[in-house]
């Protein structure tokens, strides 16, 4: 008989402890482990099986334990899924790299890193991919990324997801890890445009509840992901990712249900500021990460040193960046001149 799988996820709040549920009903074998911060988190997913602070009425499967003790969670373990926010991804690595240094034999005998994030480090613009490996190394890694509100994937509600790796055995891995009835993950290879894409569709969620918030209604709703996803493939071009990928389950997927949905932070952030509200004192009612703030300044920055023009996107960003009025933004864009549909809106 082999050995129970040891997956250790680091990040205890919707997604991370939603993914661990996943894990843990992929393989009843495996010994999941979440590590957080807050011990009153941890011990609560311990003891009684639950996370009430992210996500109430929830039941964890047996096999899922919770930690504060990071030595202990990494101590050989097989495969690391990634689960706090993009900020403050590269000091948890960094204290997590004593435990995670590569083993002998190449790439594909280390534990296997698995991102979960959807976001761009705000000092640097790298996406999460260049961050792993700038502090952890070559360690083989994957990109798990698509239209998956955590609270609904909690409640085992179905939807399909993304498991994307530079190599297939990798990408296979990541998706047998998560793979149950009620979450399909699709593999691809295009880890850039898996991650541009989870990344900018943030920023849809927040144009789109402002555009809500305004009531400005569903066309203009919909204007905003459309042209919003036309920008996103340039740049995923851009960058060297494919278009194919921007169309799919981690693009127009993933922007359809954060844009559409209430669960989404990212759009209730939008609905927020939309009403004239503070940036903090809407981030602080949230109850959880929203992305898009600390990743509007890098998609504009990679825009632009990519040469790709960003109407709608960057309208977003300098209302989040510069506190520009929301009105102000909607107007810029509804009095550019007329032109072909294939050429930039800004
Ligand atoms: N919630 C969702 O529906 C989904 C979220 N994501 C992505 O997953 C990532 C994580 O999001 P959520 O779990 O939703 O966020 P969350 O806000 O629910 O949880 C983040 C967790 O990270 C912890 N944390 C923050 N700073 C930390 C630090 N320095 N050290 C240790 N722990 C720290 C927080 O205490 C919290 O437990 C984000 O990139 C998000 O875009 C992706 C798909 C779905
Ligand atoms: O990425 C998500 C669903 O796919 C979650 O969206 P928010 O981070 O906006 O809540």
């Amino acid at each position: 008989m082999s050995a129970p799988r040891r997956v250790t996820v680091l990040g205890a709040g919707s997604w991370g402890t939603t993914f661990a549920q996943l894990v843990a009903d992929a393989d009843p074998s495996a010994r999941v482990v979440v590590w957080g911060r807050d011990a009153a988190v941890t011990e609560e997913i311990s003891r009684a099986h639950a996370n009430s602070r992210y996500l109430k009425g929830l039941r964890l499967p047996a096999g899922v334990s919770g930690t504060t003790d990071l030595a202990a969670a990494l101590g050989d373990v097989d495969d690391v899924v990634l689960a706090v926010p993009v900020q403050r991804l590269r000091g948890v690595l960094a204290t997590a790299a004593s435990h995670l240094a590569p083993r002998p034999g190449g790439s594909s005998t280390g534990p296997t890193v698995i991102s979960l994030l959807k976001g761009l480090e705000l000092e640097t613009h790298l996406r999460v991919s260049q961050v792993v490996r700038e502090v952890l190394g070559d360690l083989p890694f994957a990109v798990v990324s698509g239209p998956n509100l955590a609270r609904e994937i909690a409640e085992r509600r179905p939807c399909a997801t993304v498991a994307a790796a530079e190599q297939e055995d990798i990408a296979d891995r990541a998706a047998a890890l998560c793979a149950t009835d009620y979450f399909r993950p699709f593999t691809a290879r295009d880890v850039i445009g898996v991650e541009v894409a989870g990344a900018a569709k943030n920023l849809l969620a927040v144009g789109v509840g402002l555009a809500e918030g305004l009531g400005l209604g569903d066309n203009a709703k919909a204007s905003v992901i459309a042209l919003g996803l036309a920008e996103v493939t340039r740049l995923v071009v851009a960058m060297g990712g494919s278009a194919a990928t921007v169309a799919g389950l981690a693009g127009a997927g993933d922007a359809f249900a954060t844009c559409a949905s209430t669960l989404s932070r990212n759009h209730r952030l939008g609905v927020g500021l939309s009403q004239g509200r503070p940036l903090q004192e809407v981030l602080d009612g949230l109850g959880g990460t929203a992305e898009a703030v600390g990743t509007a300044r890098s998609i504009t920055a990679l825009a632009e040193g990519a040469g790709v023009a960003m109407g709608v996107i960057e309208q977003v960003a300098a209302v989040l960046v510069e506190g520009r009025d929301p009105r102000d933004a909607a107007l810029h864009l509804l009095s550019q001149p007329l032109r072909d549909e294939r050429l930039p809106w800004r």
